[in-house]
């Protein structure tokens, strides 16, 4: 028996990982849909074409770089319908607007009617009733030191470019993000209790924790509403 039918994974479930840069979610992601014999949607990174240009000039890009998450983060959730689900998906869409967007707008690097629109947009595409939210949002969180010596140890040159603040700030956003999430279950998980690299373990204990999610007591890992 595969560890998604031993903890009684839906096989159409789709579970999206959140948590500020360099956290860990791109390596979650693989390994879960390694164990559960999931596809992955990850965040496209290398081929984005506003991506350098955002971090060498955030007022600049700021507006381009979100229009183009939301198109990349719309299709892909169409994709995932199309399969059925059976997902893990790196980053969700919650994301975009709730820290990064809102945080270049009250930082004065995305304008008011910049942000208008894309409220706007997000709003029209996102929050309707017909927008499918995942069945499960994994949260994950760690120390402010040990992430950014993570960021350091990825080594993206445009991020080892940017102050240090700005990743303080994202940080203390994410905080203050989760404690008011609703819009689907979630399990936090902090970086400390698990160890994917080392522990051949780790993800099957990070299954039992999402089975208990989903077919157990939501409450218990739910924020309160
Ligand atoms: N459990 C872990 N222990 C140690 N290092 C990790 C762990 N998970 C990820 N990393 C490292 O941290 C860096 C950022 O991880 P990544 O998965 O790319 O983060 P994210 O997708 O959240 O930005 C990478 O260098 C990765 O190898
Ligand atoms: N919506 C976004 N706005 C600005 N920057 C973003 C957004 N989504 C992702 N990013 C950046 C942050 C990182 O530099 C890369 C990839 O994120 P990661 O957390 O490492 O997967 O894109």
């Amino acid at each position: 028996m595969n560890l998604r039918e031993k903890y009684n994974i839906p096989s159409s479930a789709v579970i999206t990982i959140a948590g500020t840069v360099g956290v860990g979610k791109s390596t979650l992601t693989k390994s879960l849909a390694t164990a559960l014999n999931f596809r992955t949607s990850f965040e496209k990174v290398d081929t984005n074409p506003y991506l350098d240009k955002f971090y060498a000039d955030f007022k600049a890009w700021s507006f381009h770089l979100q229009i183009y998450f939301l198109a990349e983060r719309f299709k892909e959730q169409k994709r995932i319908f199309e399969y059925g689900g059976g997902f893990i998906q790196d980053r969700s869409i919650y994301e975009d607007t709730g820290i990064f967007a809102k945080m270049h707008y009250d930082k004065e690097t995305m304008s008011p009617v910049d942000y208008e629109t894309y409220t706007s947009l997000f709003d029209a595409m996102v929050m309707t009733p017909f927008f499918h939210h995942p069945d499960l949002l994994i949260y994950l969180e760690g120390s402010f030191e040990e992430i950014i010596k993570r960021i350091k140890l990825r080594g993206r040159q445009m991020e080892q470019d940017t102050p240090i603040e700005y990743w303080e700030e994202m940080y203390n956003r994410y905080e203050k993000w989760i404690n008011s999430f609703n819009s689907c279950p979630i399990l936090r998980l902090n970086i400390t209790e698990y160890d994917l690299y080392n522990d051949e373990n780790a993800v099957e204990e990070i299954i039992k924790k999402i089975s208990y999610v989903l077919n157990g007591s939501k409450e218990f890992y739910m924020n309160k509403r």
